[in-house]
């Protein structure tokens, strides 16, 4: 288990107090962290994450930055977000990023040491994964799901874009693998963020006993390793610009060497690389070459973010629930009628990953119960959906508006000797309201997006109508 807090005393203290349970690091910062993982032979399973933590220990941000860093590194890992800037918008936040759990200081460390059991029994074993890999059946994902189908056979690397969490992983494992003619060979995932950028090129091609200080044999890579497999490279955007020209020559001609060695060995392996970045504009800022990019990119397959999977929503909310009850040998939840239209509504940020953590803690919290709309609007990071429009946009479009509704309103007043202003203002607000619904299919994150406000305001507000 790994322990991140800026204050020693918590740090020391819950790992004495974990120590006969778990094997706990600890660090301190999220660059001391990044560090020592890279260190460490094995990446933790748990994580207790503070999230003020320096050089911004009054903030979160440094908190959310880690959560991002550590799932990236390793995306199965449990992380319980422990802070004493306990509001429920930064614990909607670090749920929505990939945190199971948020616990606010101070806390007991016996229902600490409870959360942590839990959260690691329910790992999502082999078997969450249904035999046809994602599950899904809305346009772009069987569009996804086609597209990965023509591309199995062929011995050319494939570029898999998508958001974090949208599950890329099995679109690699399942698709590009399991499904392929090259099943029985080797499946080797490298994720490039989770190792030190000197060590990446012996980690990936290998090297010679002596190339450097603590090389006492030599040693393969994965290139080797994968022999005719698939050799799947996650973040591959994180891949050093010294290191690119490399890769580029064993996508060309199948050519590299190990480190320290000057003979060519021949890599049959197939390349399967995946970025949650746009590599476009990483080429265009100079961190991506040019010529590596279209050599991966001749092949590019979308993950479609949760938000546009319609449908998928309940079928993964069902897959997830019957997995989950299934493992803790408890009753499944069930949604209420406004619960499940708020479900089916939300945008789902952090993708199939953050819906998944909902359900474990939905699963953990009322297993045979029925969930209400207020409870399962606590678990939403309502806070992502507001503020889409920067102010600087919406000052510009209400300087345009601004004439046309002044001259509005000189007609509306010369036509009569006195209005009610809020009268008025109330019509504007549910015209406007009204547009936004209408444009957005009576689809209410949507309609709240487009006006700049989050759901629950936008749900009031309709309500407060009906009061007067
Ligand atoms: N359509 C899906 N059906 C079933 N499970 C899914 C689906 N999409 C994602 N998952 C599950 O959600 C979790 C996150 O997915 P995955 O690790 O593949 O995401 P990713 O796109 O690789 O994210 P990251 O870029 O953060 O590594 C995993 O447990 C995965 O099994």
């Amino acid at each position: 288990m790994l322990i991140v807090d800026d204050d020693s005393l918590i740090s020391e203290s819950l790992s004495f107090a974990f120590a006969q349970e778990f094997d706990v690091v600890t660090s301190h910062s999220r660059a001391h962290c990044r560090s020592l993982l890279r260190q460490l032979r094995q990446i933790p399973q748990l994580a207790l994450v503070d999230l003020g933590l320096p050089p911004l220990p009054h903030r979160p941000d440094e908190g959310f930055a880690l959560i991002g860093e550590l799932l990236a590194l390793a995306p199965e890992m449990k992380i319980i977000v422990l802070s004493g800037q306990n509001d429920d918008d930064n614990a909607r936040h670090a749920r929505t990023l990939g945190a199971v759990e948020f616990v606010g200081k101070p806390c007991d460390p016996a229902r600490l040491a409870k959360l942590l059991r839990q959260s690691l029994s329910f790992s999502p074993p082999q078997s969450a994964e249904p035999p046809s890999g994602l599950v899904g059946e809305s346009p772009p994902m069987q569009r996804l799901q086609l597209q990965l189908g023509q591309y199995a056979n062929l011995a050319f690397p494939v570029l898999i874009e998508g958001e974090s969490g949208s599950g890329k992983d099995i679109a690699a494992s399942h698709y590009l693998h399991r499904m392929t003619e090259r099943r029985e060979k080797p499946f080797l995932a490298l994720n490039c963020a989770a190792i030190s950028p000197t060590l990446l090129e012996p980690t990936l091609f290998g090297y010679a006993r002596g190339a450097f200080t603590g090389a006492t044999a030599s040693k393969s890579g994965y290139f080797e390793d994968a022999d005719s497999g698939t050799l799947f490279l996650d973040e591959i955007g994180e891949l050093p610009l010294d290191l690119q020209p490399k890769l580029l020559r064993v996508l060309e001609n199948g050519e590299y060497q190990r480190v320290g060695e000057t003979q060519s060995r021949i890599s049959t392996a197939r390349i399967i690389a995946a970025t949650n970045r746009d590599l476009r504009q990483e080429v265009r800022a100079g961190r991506f070459r040019a010529d590596l990019y279209h050599r991966l990119s001749v092949f590019t397959v979308n993950v479609p973010p949760l938000r546009e999977m319609g449908p998928d929503r309940l079928l993964l909310l069902s897959h997830f629930r019957n997995t989950f009850a299934h493992q803790a040998q408890r009753p499944p939840f069930q949604l209420d009628p406004a619960a499940e239209a708020l479900w089916l509504d939300y945008a789902f940020p952090g993708n199939v990953r953050e819906l998944r953590n909902i359900v474990i803690r939905l699963t953990a919290r009322h297993a045979g119960q029925t969930v209400s709309k207020e409870q399962l609007l606590a678990e939403f990071d309502l806070g992502e959906l507001a503020n889409e429009n920067s102010p600087a946009a919406t000052a510009g479009l209400i300087a345009n508006d601004l004439e046309q509704t002044r001259k509005a309103a000189i007609d509306h007043l010369s036509k009569n000797a006195s209005i009610s202003l809020d009268a008025t203002l109330e019509l504007w607000e549910r015209s406007y309201i009204e547009a936004a619904l209408e444009l957005s299919s009576g689809n209410m994150s949507q309609a709240a997006r487009r006006l700049g406000i989050n759901r629950t305001t936008l749900y009031n507000r309709m309500q407060s109508w009906n009061r007067r």
